[in-house]
C-alpha cells in the first residue's frame, strides 16, 4: 500500500494556480525527485502535501503523523547547542536517542556548539538530523543540499538510502544528482497551470496569430 498518493492535484501560491494535474503514488522504499525550472511551483507542491497549505484542487491521502517537512529555512534554535536542539525535537517527536542522528550526519564533534555557530553547510546537516528524530516514514525535502559540500551530499545519499532501506520514503525537490540511481523523476514542467482569468489568453489565440 502507498504511504502516499496524491490525485490530480493543483496547487496555488499567492492566489495563483502555479501548477495543476499533479498525480503520484510513493510507496514505502521509494524516493521521488521533483524536477523543473526555478518557479515551476516544486516548494508549493512540497508545502501543499505538508500541510501548509490547502490544495487548490484535488486529493493528497496519507496516514496521519507520517510526513516530515524540511523546508529551505533550517529554523534552529541559535542559542541551544547541536544536541540540544536535536533533544528538543526527539522529545516533540517522542523518539529515543539523538546519538544514531549525530553519527549519521557527522556532527557528534559538533554536539556541544551553539547552534548559531556553525557554518551554513553544517547547520544544514543539524536540519536533515532533526528528520531522523522524528522517526516520520515519508520525508518531504526541499533543496535538502544546499550549502552541503560533496562529501555532505554523499553522506546526505547514504542516510536517505538508510532510510528507503527501513521502510521509509522520500519526496525530495533537488537541482542536483543526490547519487539516487534509483529514485524514479517527476519532472512538473508538464504540470505548469494553464493562464486563467485577466491573465488568460482569449480563445483563438493561436488561431488567430498561427
Ligand atoms: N509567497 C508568495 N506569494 C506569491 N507568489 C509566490 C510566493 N512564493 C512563491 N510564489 C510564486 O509561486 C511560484 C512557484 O514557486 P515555488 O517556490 O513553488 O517554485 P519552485 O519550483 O520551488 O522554484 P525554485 O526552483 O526556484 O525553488 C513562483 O512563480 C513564485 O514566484
Amino acid at each position: 500500500m502507498s504511504m502516499l498518493a496524491v490525485r490530480d492535484l493543483a496547487v496555488a501560491r499567492g492566489g495563483m494556480r502555479v501548477a495543476e494535474g499533479i498525480s503520484f503514488t510513493l510507496d514505502p522504499g521509494k524516493a521521488l525527485i521533483l524536477r523543473g525550472p526555478n518557479g515551476i511551483g516544486k516548494t508549493t507542491l512540497l508545502r501543499t502535501i505538508a500541510g501548509l497549505q490547502p490544495p487548490a484542487a484535488g486529493q493528497i491521502e496519507t496516514t496521519p503523523d507520517s510526513l516530515a517537512y524540511a523546508a529551505h529555512a533550517d529554523g534552529l534554535k541559535s542559542a541551544l547547542s547541536v544536541a540540544e536542539n536535536l533533544r528538543f525535537w526527539a522529545s516533540i517527536f517522542g523518539a529515543q536517542g539523538i546519538d544514531a542522528a549525530l553519527s549519521a550526519l557527522d556532527l557528534t564533534g559538533l554536539a556541544d556548539r551553539p547552534a548559531g555557530t556553525l557554518s551554513a553547510g553544517q547547520k544544514r546537516r543539524l536540519g536533515l538530523a532533526r528528520l531522523l528524530v522524528t522517526g516520520r516514514l515519508v520525508w518531504l525535502l526541499d533543496e535538502p543540499t544546499v550549502s552541503l559540500d560533496a562529501d555532505a551530499v554523499a553522506l546526505f545519499g547514504q542516510v536517505i538510502r538508510a532510510h528507503l532501506r527501513t521502510g521509509g520514503a522520500a519526496l525530495i525537490a533537488s537541482h542536483i544528482d543526490l547519487g539516487l540511481p534509483e529514485a524514479e523523476m517527476l519532472d512538473l514542467t508538464p504540470h505548469r497551470a494553464a493562464p486563467r482569468g485577466a491573465n488568460a489568453v482569449p480563445a483563438g489565440f493561436n488561431e488567430a496569430f498561427g
